[in-house]
């Protein structure tokens, strides 16, 4: 292995057994083979068994960070498990050059009935640092977890948010040559997390890390490759994070059926997209204009306003289109309309998107229909960007 490389992963497998009673046999008889020195693990599935992880492999050195990502059961904690060595893997050869620092869980790395204070000195030595060392850095640790006046308590009497306030403080602070952090920052508040997310980049000039999340935003932000998987098999692996966002919601594509609510005063009942003025065929080319007809009805004492949102899979608002902004308004006369939207060219990025429709009183914000997820929007493009919307600007010399 390369001096410069930190992990390296070749064909790596977990097998699990389904079935507690077959799991406790097949342990005894792997035990009994490997106490006469026989290999375990080579052979073909037994019943009952399946692959958690599969034939995986990547390397990964010093200012890499690999995402991890998959729907729920994909194998993702598996795998980090067998990274740490916590795991022993069935298939394939893991090599990690150096120190391993993992937050696999709230509080991993941590010793619960130490107190902070101790848990650092601890932490240090275990990492190879002198008390001294540990003294020193002692108040930037404690600054940086937000954990002043906390310190003196043992461990396990912090919330699983202040344990990962102070293991994500040990490791940014005495950085390992590998890290491991495993959807950790989800239990963090939202001024930790952006902590956290601004300082990967500075670990990763000591530290090779491995990032399990399922907050894709977070993904694109911080990781330099990504791996897909899906039931144990790697479906995407690669340095184009974006492609393997899309790759990663192609297999979580979410059936979300539209839901409809409101005071019922407002009816959305067609509702057609348009390229070019002709019905949409298949996906909107990205950048080209998107036009929506829109047959509504509304029947109140005021015209309402009609907004309309583009979500992502994960219905996070992209884009919002309220005819506020030009004074459109829907007569209320209970009658049928035909209302065309114009959204104008959208710079979206390649894949998938949730259209939303709200018609509400300007003056009350009484919502007279809010009608989620009524229409799929696909959007197709070559170029995949870091964030949902790309715009190409006008870039010139001064
Ligand atoms: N100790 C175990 N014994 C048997 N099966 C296990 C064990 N640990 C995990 N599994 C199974 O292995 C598969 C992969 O689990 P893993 O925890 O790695 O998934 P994950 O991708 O991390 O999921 P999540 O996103 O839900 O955290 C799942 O089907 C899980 O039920």
């Amino acid at each position: 292995m390369a001096d410069s490389v930190s992990i390296e992963a070749a064909g790596v497998g977990k097998r699990y057994c389904r079935s507690l009673r077959l799991a406790t046999l097949y342990g005894v008889q792997d035990g009994l083979k490997r106490a006469v020195g026989l290999k375990t693990g080579g052979e073909p599935l037994r019943s009952g068994e399946f692959w958690a992880v599969r034939d995986l492999s990547f390397q990964l050195r010093r200012g890499e960070c690999l995402g991890v990502i998959g729907p729920n059961g994909a194998g993702k904690s598996t795998l980090l498990k067998m990274l740490s060595g916590s795991v022993l893997a069935d298939q394939g050869k893991i090599r990690v050059a150096g120190r391993i620092g993992a937050m696999i869980e709230a509080g991993g790395g941590l010793q619960p009935l130490l107190t902070g204070t101790e848990n650092v000195y601890a932490y240090a030595a275990q990492q190879g640092y002198s008390t001294a060392q540990a003294q020193a850095m002692l108040p930037r640790i404690v600054e940086f977890a937000d954990l002043q006046g906390q310190m003196d308590k043992p461990v396990k009497q912090f919330s699983s948010g202040m344990q990962v306030r102070l293991g994500f403080s040990l490791l940014a602070h005495f950085p390992p040559d590998v890290i491991l952090l495993d959807e950790v920052l989800a239990v963090s508040d939202a001024r930790f997390r952006a902590k956290c997310l601004n300082r990967i980049p500075q670990l990763m000039q000591h530290s090779a890390l491995v990032f399990v999340s399922h907050s894709m935003p977070q993904v694109a932000r911080v990781c330099t490759a990504v791996a897909v998987l899906d039931k144990g098999a790697c479906i995407f692996q690669g340095r184009d994070v974006p492609k393997g966002i899309d790759a990663y919601y192609a297999v979580c594509e979410p059936d979300i059926p539209p839901v409809s609510s409101g005071t019922g005063q407002a009816k959305l009942l067609d509702c057609r997209l348009l390229l070019d003025g002709q019905p949409l065929q298949g996906a909107l080319p990205y950048g080209r204009e998107l036009a929506l007809a829109l047959d509504l009805s509304a029947k109140a004492a005021e015209a309402p306003t009609l907004s309309l949102t583009i979500t992502n899979p994960e219905l996070n608002n992209i884009i919002q289109c309220d005819s506020a902004f030009s004074g459109f308004r829907l007569p209320a006369d209970g009658a049928r309309h035909q209302v065309l939207a114009e959204l104008g060219p959208l710079h979206l990025n390649p894949g998938l998107y949730f259209l939303s429709l709200t018609v509400a009183n300007e003056a009350s914000g009484e919502i007279l229909l809010r009608s989620d997820n009524f229409a799929k929007l696909r959007v197709a493009g070559e170029y995949f960007g870091h964030a949902p919307v790309q715009i190409a600007g006008r870039w010139t010399l001064d």
